[in-house]
């Protein structure tokens, strides 16, 4: 939980109510009124326009890798910071309309987020081959319109608080395809702020997304010769499209370090010579789900 001061602070989640993002989002803030969007760009849009002070999105998951649509839209839509972030682990199951639970062989179809459809890819692939796979806003999205279509055998992924609340049959348990699932969620804020959370001194992070300066050859190796001799831990680097051409990208870097350190500022200072476009999200602390 994070320990903020304020009160009846408004936060958007990608919803509906008992989403994974709700599940964290929850966790995180208890006590607050939490707003359901139906898209990651719905939440962003939410904090930039100032209608919530947070919104908690998806970024990354062990098994699928990046969400990109929260990376793109944090580079190229917002000019937001990262206040906090969250790990949580992931448990997917497969649902049906309880009028349907004797009959969930014969599936014709299964919803839900993207992401949670690639988390069980092995399962669907041995088990429902030739069942068609419709991507959905939200595992829980996905649960809802189950539980809206009780005539057609269909299914959604998600987990056991959405079956739960939208009265759906579990038919089978943990089919996500590797044991260690855990998301990364970020909390998104307007403003350059951290927020407090418990037994997490000492583990402040900093995520920097870097453009290179066009056409110097090693460029990338300049950019990461600048953090290595200052000790400045990289726990992940990632790199997405510029949308400008092909083979034009930007970097995504997390760097174990307070950007307020004398290092990173030599760094994001010497990077800036180099001809490096370098915008930082900020330095946050980790919350970790209960499992
Ligand atoms: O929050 C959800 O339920 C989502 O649909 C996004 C997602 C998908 C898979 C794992 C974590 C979050």
């Amino acid at each position: 939980m994070v320990k903020y001061e304020e009160k009846n602070q408004q936060i958007a989640y990608l919803g509906p109510e008992a989403s994974f993002t709700y599940l964290a989002t929850k966790s995180l803030f208890p006590d607050d009124s939490l707003l359901p969007c139906a898209t990651i760009p719905e939440c962003i849009e939410a904090v930039s326009d100032g209608k919530v002070n947070f919104a908690v999105v998806p970024l990354e998951n062990t098994i699928e890798g990046t969400v990109p649509m929260t990376i793109d839209y944090l580079y190229h839509e917002a000019e937001l910071f990262i206040a906090a972030d969250c790990l949580s682990k992931i448990k997917q199951h497969l649902m049906v309309h309880k009028s349907q639970k004797d009959n969930w062989q014969n599936i014709e179809e299964i919803y839900s987020h993207p992401h949670a459809l690639a988390q069980c890819h092995k399962f669907l692939h041995q088990r429902f081959g030739s069942v068609p796979l419709v991507r959905y806003s939200s595992t829980s999205a996905a649960a809802k319109l189950v539980s809206e279509t009780p005539e057609r055998c269909i299914a959604a992924i998600g987990n056991s608080s959405s079956a739960e609340k939208y009265g759906l049959e579990i038919v089978q348990k943990n089919i996500h395809d590797f044991q260690f699932n855990h998301t990364r969620f970020l909390v998104l804020s307007k403003n350059n702020m951290r927020l407090p959370i418990e037994n997490s001194e000492g583990n402040a992070k900093t995520t920097l997304m870097i453009t290179l300066p066009v056409n110097v050859s090693g460029a990338l190796h300049q950019v990461l010769s600048v953090l290595a001799w200052r000790k400045l831990d990289l726990s992940k680097i990632e790199s997405r499209p510029l949308k400008t051409g092909l083979g034009e990208y930007f970097f995504i870097m997390d760097v174990h370090a307070d950007e307020n350190d004398a290092m990173m500022k030599g760094a994001m200072e010497e990077l800036a010579a180099l001809g490096c476009n370098v915008k930082s999200l900020g330095t946050y602390y980790t919350y970790l789900t209960q499992e």
